[in-house]
């Protein structure tokens, strides 16, 4: 798969050597959830029907982002993990158009006849609400007729869980509400952050749970503050454990930025400075401040017996 970052205008170099019949998904497609596979697995169906390679064109940074406004507090998929995602599902290229001001101001018109006609897209595969171009006013509709025709257009239905539409917004409000089970429902995975281990405060060991102190590698959407059930992969290997994305009030009365600390269970190696994969599969508890360390001790391993029953370890005896 190639990766391939553009900004409009398209200059005529970048046009020669990118125009070519191919087949495009269009979107946002934060979280590549399952909504999104079903916008992207049309474009990879109708591709090889055709014998043309499937694209997907998103934008980054996210357009909620440079604009100030909405939802945005991080990315569910960033960039790195969207590439990741979107190898695994047979796209060929991937677009990656520079979101800033001047592009939000780019009409419906001029993003089709500037961006697309160029590139020769042969069929312009998106969702059923899709918005384009300058404040949204483009919809696909108008794709085709904008196009003058050059280029087909799929329009996908929308992909329903229990009634509702899957979208990137919903998760993010479930990841606030630590509905792990919705979150990752509408994923069709685990929501995963990947990060590298710090050094702590050191007193996980003291309290005979040790725990690595996980830097998130780039901006990801942080969950609710609390306790997760988690599986972690490292190094091809995979570990269950539990986890406290938090403040530590118990601890610490004015901290605001959460620290992400994850107990594996079974495990006592030194991982400091190495790439943790930390999936959140079930959410436990709320953090809590205690009145003393030792009523936390006896909470998390209350906590870790049940991480070890949500994730179906055997349990020790
Ligand atoms: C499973 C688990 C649950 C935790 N729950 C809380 C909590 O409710 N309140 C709190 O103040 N700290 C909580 N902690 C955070 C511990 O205070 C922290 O991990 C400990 O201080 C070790 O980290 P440090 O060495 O960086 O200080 C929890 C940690 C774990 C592993
Ligand atoms: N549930 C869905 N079913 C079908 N198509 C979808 C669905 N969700 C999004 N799409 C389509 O995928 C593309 C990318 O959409 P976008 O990332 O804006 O989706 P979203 O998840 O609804 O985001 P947000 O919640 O932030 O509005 C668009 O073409 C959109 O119409």
């Amino acid at each position: 798969m190639e990766t391939i970052s553009l900004s409009y205008p398209l200059s005529a170099q970048f046009i020669e050597n990118n125009a070519r019949p191919q087949v495009l998904a269009i979107g946002q497609f934060d979280g590549l959830h399952l909504g999104h596979a079903s916008v992207i697995e049309t474009a990879v169906r109708l591709a090889s029907e055709v014998g043309l390679p499937a694209s997907v064109m998103t934008f980054h940074p996210h357009p909620k982002e440079v604009m100030k406004k909405g939802d945005y507090d991080g990315y569910l998929t960033p960039p790195q993990e969207k590439e990741r995602i979107l190898r695994n599902m047979g796209v060929d290229n991937v677009y990656i158009v520079e979101f800033n001001d001047a592009f939000s101001q780019v009409s419906p018109q001029d993003f089709v006849t500037g961006m697309l006609v160029p590139l020769q897209i042969h069929t312009a595969v998106v969702g059923f609400d899709f918005h384009f171009g300058y404040r949204g006013e483009g919809h696909a509709g108008m794709l085709r007729e904008l196009s003058n025709n050059t280029m087909e257009v799929n329009t996908v239905p929308p992909f329903l869980i229990s009634g509702e539409k899957v979208s990137s917004s919903g998760i993010r409000k479930a990841l606030q509400e630590g509905n792990m089970e919705l979150a990752n429902g509408w994923l069709g995975r685990p929501y995963a952050i990947k990060g590298t281990v710090s050094h702590g405060e050191k007193r996980g060991r003291q309290m005979g749970y040790p725990t690595a102190n996980v830097k998130p590698d780039e901006h990801y959407v942080l969950p609710t503050t609390g306790v997760f059930a988690v599986r972690v992969h490292h190094n091809g290997n995979t570990y269950s454990g539990v986890m406290n994305v938090g403040v530590k009030p118990t601890f610490h009365n004015d901290a605001t930025v959460p620290s992400l600390e994850v107990h594996l269970f079974d495990f006592n190696g030194d991982i400091y400075g190495e790439s943790l994969h930390v999936e959140l599969a079930h959410f436990i508890r709320k953090e809590r401040k205690f009145g003393s360390m030792e009523e936390l001790m006896e909470q998390i391993a209350k906590d870790a017996e049940t991480a070890k029953k949500l994730l179906g370890c055997a349990s020790k005896q």
